[in-house]
This record gives C-alpha cells, structure tokens and sequence, in this order.
C-alpha cells in the first residue's frame, strides 16, 4: 500500500515538474497554433468564393431554391435559375439584382424554363443552360415535389409524376450536362435530395422512393465521375418550412392545398415532434406522431434533423448561417445549415 502511494506522490511531481518545465508553455502555445491553423483553414475553405462560378438551380422561384439563388448571387456566382414559371423567375431576377450591393462583384443571373417531367423539353433545356454561360461548374438539382397518400389508394400515375420530378428529370439534366463537365475536367453536381431518401416514412411512399433513388443514382455518379474530377453531393435535408408541402400531391394526383409540414410557426416551446404542427393533438406523443403514426422514436439522436426549421428570413426561422460547403472547381459557397442535414460527398 505504502509503495503504491509514493509511487502516486512521485508521478504527481513529475507531472507538475512536466507543467511548470519550460517547455510546456511553448508545447501548448504550439498545439492552439495548429488547432487555430487548422480551424482558420476549414473556416477558409468554406468561405472559399464562388465568384464568377457558373451555378444552375433547378427549382429556384421557391424554398430552398430560391434561398440558394440569393446565397449564390450575392456570392458573386454566375447564376442560371430555372424553373417552370418564367414570371417567378423573372421576379426573383430582379429582386437579385435589387439586392444590397456586397463586397463582390455580382452577376445578372439568367434564367431557363422547362418542366422537369417533360424529358424533351429537358435536353433542349441543357443546350439553353449551356448557352448562358457557356459552360457549368455547379448543377444543383434542387427542384421537387412531395406527395402523400396510402399505397393502396395512390394511382400509379401519381407514382410516375413524383418520380419524373424528383428523380427522372433531375437524372435527365444531369445526364445532359455531364458531357460538358466531363470535357472541362471540372464541375460539381448537388442533388437535394431528404432524410427520406434514407428513411421511408409511411405515407409517402413515392416521395421517399424517389429520393432513395436519388441518392442511389448520385452514389454511383459520384464513383464514376471521380476519375474525371467531377464532384458529387447528395444533401439530405430534414424538415424545412417551405411551400412543399403546401403544394404535396396526393393520391388521385391532385393537390389539397394543405401544408402538412412542420408550419411556419416560430418553434415557441421549444422544438415540435417531426410532423406534429406545433400544437398538440391526437396522435401526437411520445414515439408516435399524427404524421407518421408510430414510426418516430419520441427521443431519438436524430431528433435535430427531424426538428423543423425555417429558411435564413422567415419569421421565427433559426438563421443561423453555418452552411455546407458546395465546391466550384475549388472554390466554395454556403448551401444549407450542416447540422441540420446529412450531406454524402467525398470531401464533405
Ligand atoms: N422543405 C423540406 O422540408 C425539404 C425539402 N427537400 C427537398 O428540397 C427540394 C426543394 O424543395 P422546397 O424548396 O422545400 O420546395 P418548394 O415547393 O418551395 O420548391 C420546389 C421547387 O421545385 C419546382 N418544381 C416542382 N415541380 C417541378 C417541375 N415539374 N419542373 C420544374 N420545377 C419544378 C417548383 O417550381 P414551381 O414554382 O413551378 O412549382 C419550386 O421552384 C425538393 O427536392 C425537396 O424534396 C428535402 C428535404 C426537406
Ligand atoms: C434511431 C433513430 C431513428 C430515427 C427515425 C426517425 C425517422 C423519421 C423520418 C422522418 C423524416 C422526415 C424528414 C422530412 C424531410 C422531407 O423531405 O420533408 C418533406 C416534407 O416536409 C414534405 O412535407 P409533407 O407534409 O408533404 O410530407
């Protein structure tokens, strides 16, 4: 026992003769140099501009589309924002361009319409897309639908509409782009796609089977094009207040102009159970949800994703402006907040 304790008290003076030796402080000023280094490096690489970077947005006359537009604009990229409605576009067009001035030089962005279920108009699309800039360096496949129903009552119809948005129409502009990233060496293709392309939630079978096709097709992509050195990202989002489930199909394919979504409220009371609309009702509690009834675990690690949150603006949003980084041919801009979605990229 004796021997024990002085074995202690001596490896207790050897440590403070080790604190209080000359070298420690220079030691440990070293060890914050290259911590802070390290920090200020990741810092610089997400900040990394994008100016003058040829960025497509599929989807851009709404939700994170257009949020992205904003973000990529007012980083000075060369925008090419599409989507089916040419006066929306026309109206984010010029709200960029009204934008406050920033520190860098900013671009008049263009703009392409086209429906993504129409695969002619797409290919003809690519070559307008093409033709802004004459080349792309980012594709952000960002456009989409969501739907709700029962399987058994969802006419296949339906089925293929929500594929041919989110997963046929985004695979066909890819596919139409490719070759000219290919010949460049040099682009980045993002498909937003969600948690459920991960998880597959009850009714919403067709919504989730689209995205877990779309991160199955982008993980292939991502293998095949990196001899090429084009990257790849497939950016999963959980819930975010936008008009998408205001605009959700259902199972005869038309719309019910209700938003089902996590609600624009501001999150009073702390956060909501993923689908529940803020208040309390029938169905809701604790592993169970009037949503997805009995398919979420009420505590779960996965609870920040499944917490809804608003876009950088909206009234009660969380604005916190940590955002994933989407590289341009070695430059970087913001996307979406990092912690609030899964992100599959190499260097990601
Ligand atoms: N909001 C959320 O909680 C989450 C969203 N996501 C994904 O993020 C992406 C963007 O959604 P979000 O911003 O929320 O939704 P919004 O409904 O706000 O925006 C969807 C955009 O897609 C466009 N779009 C829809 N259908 C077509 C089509 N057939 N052809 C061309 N454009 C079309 C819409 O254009 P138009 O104005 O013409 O309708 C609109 O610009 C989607 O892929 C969605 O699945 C992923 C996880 C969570
Ligand atoms: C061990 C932990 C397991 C945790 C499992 C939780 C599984 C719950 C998954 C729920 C995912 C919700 C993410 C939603 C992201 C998304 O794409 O949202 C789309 C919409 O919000 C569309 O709204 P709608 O009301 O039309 O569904």
């Amino acid at each position: 026992m004796a021997s024990a304790a002085s074995r202690k008290s001596l490896l207790r003076a050897r440590i403070m003769d080790f604190i209080t030796s000359t070298a420690t402080v220079p030691l440990l000023l070293g060890c914050v140099g290259v911590f802070s280094l390290c920090k200020l490096l990741q810092w610089l690489r997400t900040r990394a501009d994008v100016r003058n970077a040829v960025v497509v947005i599929t989807g851009a006359t709404s939700g994170l589309g257009r949020e992205c537009a904003r973000v990529f604009h007012a980083a000075g990229a060369k925008l090419v924002l599409c989507g089916r409605n040419a006066k929306a576009l026309e109206e984010l067009t010029r709200e960029l361009a009204a934008s406050r001035a920033t520190e860098v030089q900013t671009h008049k962005p263009s703009m392409v319409t086209f429906d993504l279920t129409d695969p002619g108009a797409i290919v003809g699309a690519a070559a307008e897309i093409l033709q802004c800039f004459g080349y792309v360096d980012v594709l952000i496949n960002n456009a989409g639908i969501s739907y709700r129903g029962t399987i058994v009552d969802t006419s296949l119809d339906v089925d293929k509409r929500v594929m041919e948005t989110n997963y046929f129409g985004p695979v066909a502009l890819t596919k139409a782009l490719l070759p000219s990233m290919i010949r460049r060496r040099q682009g980045h293709v993002v498909a937003i796609s969600s948690i459920q392309g991960k998880i597959s939630v009850p009714f919403r079978s067709a919504y989730a089977a689209s995205k877990h096709a779309t991160q199955a097709f982008f993980d292939c992509l991502r293998a095949e094009v990196e001899q090429h050195d084009i990257e790849v990202t497939v950016v999963s989002p959980g819930y975010i207040h936008t008009n998408l489930s205001l605009n959700a199909v259902t199972a005869d394919g038309s719309n019910d102009g209700q938003d089902h979504g996590p609600g624009p409220k501001p999150l009073a009371g702390g956060p909501r159970r993923a689908g529940c609309r803020g208040e309390e009702k029938e169905g809701c509690g604790p592993g169970r949800c009037g949503a997805f009834p009995g398919c979420l675990p009420a505590h779960s690690g996965s609870q920040a994703l499944l917490q809804p949150h608003g876009l950088p603006g909206q009234e009660g949003a969380e604005t916190q402006a940590l955002l994933v980084p989407v590289r341009a041919g070695g430059a970087a801009a913001p996307l979406l907040h990092r912690d609030r979605c899964e992100v599959t990229s190499k260097r990601a």
